[in-house]
């Protein structure tokens, strides 16, 4: 199989839609002229903003979606998959989700995924997070057909928290996981690769991880370090704490030939928990 162009956009987003669509679409070009197919986005690039109303009051439906409508107009303009990490998206029961879009060449949403896990915390620091006050979470995994008939698991940063919804999107037949993310810097230093090199090695899938850097606003710093990792849990290319992009060339036949000589992400083992 000949290998598949990707590339992770690296990116801050704040309370100004338009000027974080401003500054990623430079970055989309960029990753496109490289010659990547699958473009891959943070969580909530277009958007962060710790006000409920204000976030409720950006939030719309997919189809009048300007963060959605400009990744189509990109996608079919370019030829290539973009995954929207994560928009804000209202719903019709006038909820909102935290959802990853995959975004094909046709400029067609080809498959969805609203996160599952929402990010309800008290860290040491001090900050509190409370995502599910915002969102309604996800009751779906999601693996879907990507470029070149590659499939792709979906999960959105927090997931990467919870081993089974990974390995559940391997036994479902993903090859690649995409992970975009807007870690916390809290979190980011201990946790970010360690968990995702994790479950690259135990799925032994490719993982995609753009991630959000920077400042978002007061109070709130995202972790950077977007990474691209093998099977073997091999960091492919990372990036810092500056906005940029990230590519890398994956040979998708190395996800059989890993489980071929590892068959840990598709053993199955019964057992009971006993004293
Ligand atoms: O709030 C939004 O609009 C978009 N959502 C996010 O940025 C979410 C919830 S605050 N961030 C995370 O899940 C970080 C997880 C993390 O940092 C960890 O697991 O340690």
């Amino acid at each position: 199989m000949p290998s598949l162009s990707v590339a992770c956009v690296q990116s801050t987003a704040t309370s100004d839609p338009q000027r974080n669509l401003a500054a990623v679409t430079p970055l989309i070009r960029q990753a496109a002229a490289g010659g990547a197919k699958l473009i891959c986005l943070p969580e909530a690039f277009d958007y962060l903003n710790p006000s409920f109303s204000a976030l409720s009051d950006y939030a719309l439906p997919e189809v009048e979606h300007p963060a959605l409508t400009l990744l189509s107009h990109l996608a079919q303009e370019l030829s290539v998959w973009l995954l929207a990490g994560s928009v804000s998206v209202k719903l019709a029961d006038g909820r909102m989700a935290n959802r990853s879009a995959l975004i094909g060449p046709d400029g067609a949403i080809n498959a969805r995924y609203d996160k599952i896990h929402l990010f309800d915390v008290d860290l040491p620091d001090g900050s509190r997070f409370r995502e599910s006050d915002f969102y309604r979470p996800g009751d779906r995994a999601v693996v879907a057909d990507g470029p070149d008939g590659a499939r792709i698991g979906m999960a959105i940063c927090y997931d990467v928290r919870f081993p089974h919804l990974h390995r559940a999107l391997a036994q479902t037949g993903a090859q690649i996981l995409t992970v975009p993310a807007a870690f916390s810097s809290m979190t980011g230093p201990l946790h970010w690769e360690v968990l995702l090199r994790a479950r690259a090695i135990e799925t032994g899938c490719f993982v995609l991880a753009p991630a959000q850097c920077g400042d978002n606003y007061p109070g709130r710093r995202s972790h950077g370090q977007s990474l691209i990792i093998d099977p073997w849990g091999r960091v492919l290319g990372r990036l810092g704490d500056e906005p940029g992009v990230l590519s890398a060339s994956l040979d998708l036949d190395q996800v059989a030939a890993f489980r071929a000589a590892i068959p840990s992400p598709v053993t199955n083992n019964p057992f009971r928990v006993g004293a």
